[in-house]
């Protein structure tokens, strides 16, 4: 479902990308790992079209997403990618309800699916309770819950994960990393995800790790 082809990026003299090759198929849950540095934020923003990649191609399905209009791909990304950040970026005017429902208004959702689709999501998420609170009313779990929710409101075909539980505590961070599961059968939503986190990293049904620029390894989990 996605293939990232020979993908290449260097800022000024640094390359920090070297030519990466990568496939993810539907309803996989794929890790990226690597140490500080590696490139792993640089080459989930490419797959996710937050920056373009020197050289190189990335597709999702039978859309090649470089070679598209600026106008079509940032319809594209409201649709059909989902984004989680390590601090939730959610909009602090906003209700827990509103951040969810955003990307679904900009999508111009049927306003009653939207609504049933946001509520489904809270209740999956644990969060229906905080409907209406302000993230600095919610705890940092609950608005990481929040901003998962918003990934997911226009039901993309991919969501990427950028150190999802980097800034949680160890119980918050070991529930979020069950969710991501939770949503994977019930939805068989794909995600990549980068993280620090070698427990998440290993629950994956794979763990790509990047080094120098390029793929080191790729490691099927044992029991998949
Ligand atoms: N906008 C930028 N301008 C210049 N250099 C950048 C820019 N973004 C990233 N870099 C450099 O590219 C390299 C890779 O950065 P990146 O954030 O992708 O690494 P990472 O593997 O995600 O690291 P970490 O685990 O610390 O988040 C680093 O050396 C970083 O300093």
């Amino acid at each position: 479902m996605l293939k990232a082809k020979n993908i290449t990026k260097s800022y000024k003299n640094l390359q920090v990308l070297k030519g990466i090759d990568l496939e993810v198929k539907t309803g996989e849950v794929v890790s990226i790992v690597g140490a500080s540095g590696a490139g792993k934020s640089t080459l989930l923003h490419i797959l996710g079209t937050l920056d373009t990649p020197e050289n190189g191609e990335v597709w999702i399905q039978n859309t090649n997403l470089f070679s598209l209009a600026d106008d079509q791909l940032a319809k594209f990304r409201n649709q059909q990618i989902g984004f989680v950040f390590q601090f939730h970026n959610l909009l602090p005017e906003f209700t827990a309800f509103e951040n969810i429902s955003m990307p679904g208004l900009i999508a111009h959702q049927d306003p009653k699916k939207l609504e049933h689709r946001v509520k489904e999501l809270m209740e999956m998420l644990n969060i229906s309770h905080r409907a209406e609170h302000r993230p600095s009313e919610m705890s940092g779990g609950e608005q990481q819950r929040t901003a998962v929710a918003r990934a997911l409101v226009n039901d993309p075909k991919i969501v990427f994960a950028d150190e999802p539980s980097g800034n949680l505590d160890s119980h918050n961070a070991e529930e979020l990393h069950q969710l991501f599961f939770q949503l994977r059968e019930r939805f068989n939503q794909t995600f990549v995800i980068v993280t620090h986190n070698e427990a998440f990293a290993q629950m994956a049904d794979r763990t790509i790790e990047i080094k120098d620029g390029k793929i080191a390894s790729q490691q099927a989990e044992v029991n998949s």
